[in-house]
């Protein structure tokens, strides 16, 4: 299958010099869930930087959409989405209506269209109670419900999102990520996510990178990276919990392997403990 972002052995280097290096290949094929991890200053936003367009000097191998992003930025940026950390960032506009619009009228896109094309990213995503709202006013949550909105107006072929649940309640993690599933399966969308919440991954992802200074150290499911302590150590990242109360368990003999999710978790518990199937 085509890749749809292919980086290789790449350095990205600032304006000030700074070189950020990802020895290793980065692949991403059309309708794959992935995601990123990797510990501060690893290079994930850098790497997103790169794919948008946003990074000058490259050296490596960088295509996305099969096109040099930097050399041909107007060539890809409407075919992806993106989830900035920090959402004030990326919300400008005096109405949520219009904040989502925004990328379509840069486009001159017809009002009439405008009209509808938001229309229909609100009923999608259940937010239509939010379109007369004053963004600057909205909770964190609906900030990023709005940005994903915005992100996703176009439709695009990838979205990129960069931490987002940092600063959401849990109810609200789940809810961003049942929307971003079920909308990017709905459309063939292919979604690429960082992000330090370990236990979520599950959840979102279909494969797995993990990122150290430098270098790109391991792609796979994420259940197989929780295991791994020593390639959890190099990255400088911690098991997520019920990683860690199943090592705790096979450390004290019992005869379980990892789950892949906690339904998993609890099946093989309760079948160690019972002797009985689920
Ligand atoms: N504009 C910039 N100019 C110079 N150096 C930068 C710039 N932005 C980031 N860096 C450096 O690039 C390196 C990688 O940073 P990056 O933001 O990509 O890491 P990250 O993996 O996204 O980290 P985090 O998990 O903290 O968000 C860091 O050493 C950082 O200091």
């Amino acid at each position: 299958m085509e890749s749809i972002i292919k980086a290789k052995d790449t350095v990205f280097i600032y304006p000030d010099q700074t070189k950020v290096e990802l020895k290793g290949e980065f692949i991403v094929k059309k309708g794959e869930r992935i995601t990123i991890l990797g510990s501060n200053g690893s290079g994930k936003t850098t790497l997103y930087k790169g794919i948008l367009g946003l990074m000058e000097n490259v050296e490596g191998e960088l295509l996305v959409l099969g096109i040099k992003p930097y050399k041909k930025f107007h060539a890809i940026r409407n075919r992806i989405g993106v989830v900035l950390q920090n959402t004030d960032e990326q919300i400008i506009a005096p109405t949520v209506y219009d904040d989502i619009a925004l990328t379509l009228r840069n486009n001159n896109i017809p009002e009439n269209e405008i009209k509808d094309r938001v229309h229909w990213i609100l009923t999608e995503l259940k937010l239509t109670g939010l379109a007369k709202k004053v963004p600057h006013y909205l909770s964190g949550g609906e900030k990023k419900k709005v940005v994903l909105a915005g992100a996703l107006v176009t439709n695009p072929e990838v979205l990129l999102l960069d931490e987002p649940f940092t600063g959401l309640d849990p109810r609200s993690k789940l809810s961003i990520i049942d929307m971003i599933n079920h909308f990017c399966f709905a459309h063939g969308t292919t979604i690429v996510t960082t992000t330090h919440d370990m236990e979520l991954v599950p959840d979102i992802t279909d494969i797995t990178y993990l990122f150290t200074k430098g270098e790109i150290i391991a792609k796979s499911n994420g259940t197989e990276i929780f295991q791994n302590l020593q390639l959890l150590e190099k990255a400088d990242l911690v098991q997520p919990q019920l990683y860690q109360l199943f090592t705790r368990l096979i450390d004290l003999g019992l005869p379980i392997k990892y789950p892949d999710n906690v339904e998993d978790g609890a099946e093989k518990i309760y079948t160690a403990y019972t002797g009985k199937p689920f």
